[in-house]
């Protein structure tokens, strides 16, 4: 009974990993699915492919491993947040598509709710501000949209959910409707103070209560998976949105301890300890996680950057520069710099600090001495330069508080480019530091899951599972990184409020 399994529901694949409780993977099965693009702006998956994805690659793990589900010591779930689903509880059957956390669909309401003036009371509550990218207005637009809805969902014949509920749901075969604080501050209805859905926010976007999964700690036993597709009896210990779950498996316990994921998206977030305080430069106040009914809320700040490795993706199927995403690297340095090329890649709108989803990608500086290297070098520069205002902003946001950000832990898809990665700490001033184990989401939420199965006393027992593989110490003049971030900001400024969809 020494393993442990992590499910680490993404945005473009599902993920089951066996871990040993020495954090070491033993077993891997990964599955992408289908996106869906209806409208410009939109964004949807289909829930069923969501858990069928899912479902699939749990035995391909415990294949791969070598072992069979009654070696595993419990189950824990990592998700891709704020992404938005509604079934019905009688059958399962979910009632429309799952819209994702980068679908835009949302940006008039968003505007019609900023107009009457209650965008202060959501950052005070919630920590989040009125952007689509949360799930309460998604929520609404369902709600508003089909006309049946709303009264099914007064009736409690409905059950909403982000990816972790859903996936409850199906292993439990109904039995549990749940979601941990790491996933419902994400929703803009959970109240970071009282730790519970506040009845204003829901009454402001007209929110049916009984919609609404039941709270549970991030870690401890919420059920057993009694679906025949997953490990039939083998107890569900953690749950946590995968950010939260990467800063878990940085082992990043401390207040001030920061870690950065490079996937699609870029996502750094900082330990804040007990103290959930508000940012003055609007990064996102969330919940980090949970530790158990008798345990307080452990916060984070966040910085969420949408387009992160995705740019790189686009080089590779949008221009077709590269064949493999691998190859960004090579080609980025086969010029000493990005010749003055700027490239904001705001395919989805801003997220921190700017929050425009009118924002549109810009490349800006282009002359004719401008080539594909060019392009490449300033795409990877984008990545570094969006995640350094990020860890800027909570840096100034901590002042004072004696927290110390030390160094940036680092994970993810793109984090295995050397390039990006020295660029980063050239421009934070600070080591990145980029450890052994890089498949951090799954991690953390494993290592939660074996606290969760009492495997561990208390997280301070996990942090001997961390170990460096590499470390990128600043190189740049602190001067010159200001100068480049300072040209940064001047692109930026001039790709906000483009779009008008
Ligand atoms: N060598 C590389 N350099 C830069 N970006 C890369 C590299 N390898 C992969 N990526 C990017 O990393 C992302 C995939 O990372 P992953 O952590 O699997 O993302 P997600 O979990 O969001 O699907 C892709 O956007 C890809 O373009
Ligand atoms: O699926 P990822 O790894 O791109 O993460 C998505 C985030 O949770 C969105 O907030």
């Amino acid at each position: 009974m020494s393993f442990l399994l992590a499910l680490d529901q993404g945005t473009t694949s599902s993920r089951a990993i066996v871990f040993d409780t020495e954090g070491m993977i033993q077993g891997m099965g990964q599955r992408e699915f289908p996106q869906h693009y209806p409208h410009p702006g939109w964004v949807e998956h289909d829930p069923m492919d969501l858990w069928s994805s899912q479902a699939g690659v749990i035995s391909e793990a415990l294949a791969q491993a070598r072992i069979g589900p009654d070696q595993l010591a419990a189950v824990g779930i990592a998700n891709q947040r704020e992404t938005t689903l509604i079934w019905e509880r009688a059958t399962g059957t979910p009632v429309g598509p799952a819209i994702v956390w980068q679908d835009r669909r949302t940006a008039e309401l968003c505007e019609r709710l900023r107009a009457r003036g209650v965008e202060p009371l959501f950052t005070q509550r919630t920590g989040l501000c009125l952007d689509p990218y949360f799930s309460g207005t998604k929520l609404a637009w369902m709600l508003e949209h089909h006309p049946d809805l709303r009264a099914r969902a007064e009736r409690g014949e409905l059950a909403f959910g982000t990816v972790d509920s859903w996936l409850v749901w199906q292993l439990t075969q109904g039995q549990r409707h749940v979601t941990d604080p790491s996933n419902a501050s994400r929703t803009l209805l959970f109240n970071l103070r009282t730790g519970d859905w506040d009845d204003d926010l829901l009454g402001i976007l007209n929110i049916p209560r009984p919609l609404l999964p039941d709270l549970v700690p991030s870690q401890g036993v919420i059920g057993e998976v009694s679906h025949p597709l997953g490990p039939v009896g083998r107890p569900i210990a953690a749950i946590l949105g995968d950010q939260q779950a990467a800063l878990a498996g940085q082992v990043c316990f401390y207040p001030g301890m920061s870690k950065c994921t490079y996937g699609t998206g870029c996502f750094v977030l900082m330990n804040l300890g007990d103290d959930p305080r508000p940012s003055r430069h609007r990064l996102l106040t969330t919940a980090a996680w949970c530790l158990g009914a008798e345990r307080s809320l452990v916060y984070a700040l966040e910085g969420a950057v949408f387009i992160g490795g995705a740019v790189v993706q686009w080089l590779r199927d949008g221009l077709g520069l590269i064949r493999s995403s691998a190859e960004v690297e090579a080609l980025a340095t086969s010029v000493p710099d990005s010749g003055g090329v700027y490239f904001v890649p705001a395919f989805v709108g801003l997220g921190v600090p700017d929050w425009d989803p009118h924002a549109s990608g810009t490349l800006i500086g282009i002359g004719r001495g401008t080539n594909a290297a060019h392009l490449a070098r300033a795409a990877l520069e984008s990545i570094a330069f969006q995640v350094a205002e990020a860890l800027h902003a909570m840096r100034a946001d901590i002042e004072g508080s004696g927290f110390d950000l030390g160094e940036l832990r680092v994970d993810g898809g793109a984090s295995v480019n050397r390039t990006l990665m020295q660029f980063q700490a050239d421009l934070l001033g600070v080591a990145v530091v980029r450890p052994a184990v890089t498949e951090t989401t799954a991690l953390g939420a494993a290592l939660f899951a074996g606290l969760g199965a009492g495997l561990w006393r208390d997280e301070t027992e996990l942090e001997g599972v961390w170990r460096a593989a590499e470390r990128f110490e600043p190189r740049l003049a602190p001067s010159q990184a200001q100068a480049r971030l300072a040209r940064w900001r001047e692109a930026v400024e001039r790709s906000k409020g483009w779009r008008h969809d």
